[in-house]
């Protein structure tokens, strides 16, 4: 194994083999016990997007909140689901498919286009020229908004969808989807994400799609794959300790020392 590999495995803590079922009830049993030990905390927060990662990490908020609420018969306990479009999203169908097949407790929509339009706006009237590639930052900021908003108003924390194949390429934007108070996916790669909605017997549909962040409006449903050039693959096979091709495993360690950045609190003078 190459020597960063080793380290980076040992950080992200993935599992070259996982069993399912035990992975399911470890993050629903974590997330539980996280509002259990913090009192007053009563609702998981998430955008559902359509893609895997949220579908999965909505299945599990609403596992453990049906199970505390049967636990502890105390009601409040609800994983609420909230829709955020940037406009018209092109495949809103899978993302209400996704809220239907987990069945959220409460379901929130907000439109984000206008706030995100608006700030755009303001900046450049300012003479800050905003790049498509970057109002995809400001659009997964506003979002995180949107999210801290509902679990305001709620006695609510925000559920992040980082996992081991995005967190190692700092594959989101930080302070934007990066920004949660629990992570439950975290230590799991791609397959093992999809090895987990199989067992939950989610629509195949919606764990064989194609990853996308799906933040430019000038390369629609842009791959992760592509943006990143390197595949899901290569990074699981990577995460899991096994040898990739070389040109592979060089992009992974140029994302992973590029986005240091991202896995760490703010520099200080003591850094
Ligand atoms: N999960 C996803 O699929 C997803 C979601 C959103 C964005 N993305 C992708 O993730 C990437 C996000 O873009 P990004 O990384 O350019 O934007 P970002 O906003 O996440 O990070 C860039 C910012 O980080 C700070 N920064 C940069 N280098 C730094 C350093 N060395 N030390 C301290 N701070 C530093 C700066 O403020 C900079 O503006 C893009 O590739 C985007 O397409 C993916
Ligand atoms: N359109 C969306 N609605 C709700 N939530 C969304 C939307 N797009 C993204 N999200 C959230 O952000 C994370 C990260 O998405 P990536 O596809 O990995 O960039 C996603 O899991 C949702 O929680
Ligand atoms: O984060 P999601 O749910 O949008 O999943 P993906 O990254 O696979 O698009
Ligand atoms: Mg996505």
């Amino acid at each position: 194994m190459r020597p960063l590999q080793k380290e980076i495995i040992e950080f992200e803590k993935t599992l070259p083999e996982i069993d399912a079922e035990k992975e399911i009830r470890r993050s629903v049993d974590f997330l539980k016990n996280y509002l259990l030990k913090n009192k007053g905390l009563k609702t998981l927060v998430l955008g559902i997007s359509g893609g895997q990662d949220s579908t999965l990490a909505g299945k599990l908020s609403e596992i453990a909140m049906t199970e505390l609420r049967q636990e502890t018969g105390d009601n409040e306990y609800q994983f609420v689901a909230v829709r955020l479009p940037y406009g018209e999203q092109a495949d809103e169908s899978d993302a209400m498919q996704a809220i239907e097949w987990m069945e959220a407790d409460q379901v929130v929509r907000v439109n984000i286009k206008k706030s995100v339009d608006e700030m755009v706006n303001a900046l450049e009237a300012n003479g800050v020229g905003i790049s498509d590639f970057n109002k995809g930052n400001i659009k997964a900021r506003t979002r995180m908004i949107a999210q801290y908003g509902v679990a305001g108003e709620n006695a609510g924390v925000v559920v992040g969808t980082d996992h081991a194949a995005e967190n190692i390429t700092g594959f989101y934007t930080k302070f934007g989807d990066g920004a949660a108070d629990v992570t439950p996916l975290f230590r799991l790669d791609k397959r093992q994400g999809k090895k987990l909605l199989k067992k939950l017997n989610a629509p195949t549909n919606l764990y064989e799609k194609t990853p996308t962040a799906d933040l430019e409006e000038d390369r629609p449903s842009l791959p992760d794959e592509k943006a990143l050039g390197v595949t899901y693959t290569n990074i699981d096979d990577y995460l899991e300790g096994k040898d990739v091709p070389e040109e592979a495993a060089e992009k992974i360690e140029a994302w992973y020392k590029k986005t240091a950045h991202k896995r760490r609190s703010p520099y200080t003078v003591f850094d």
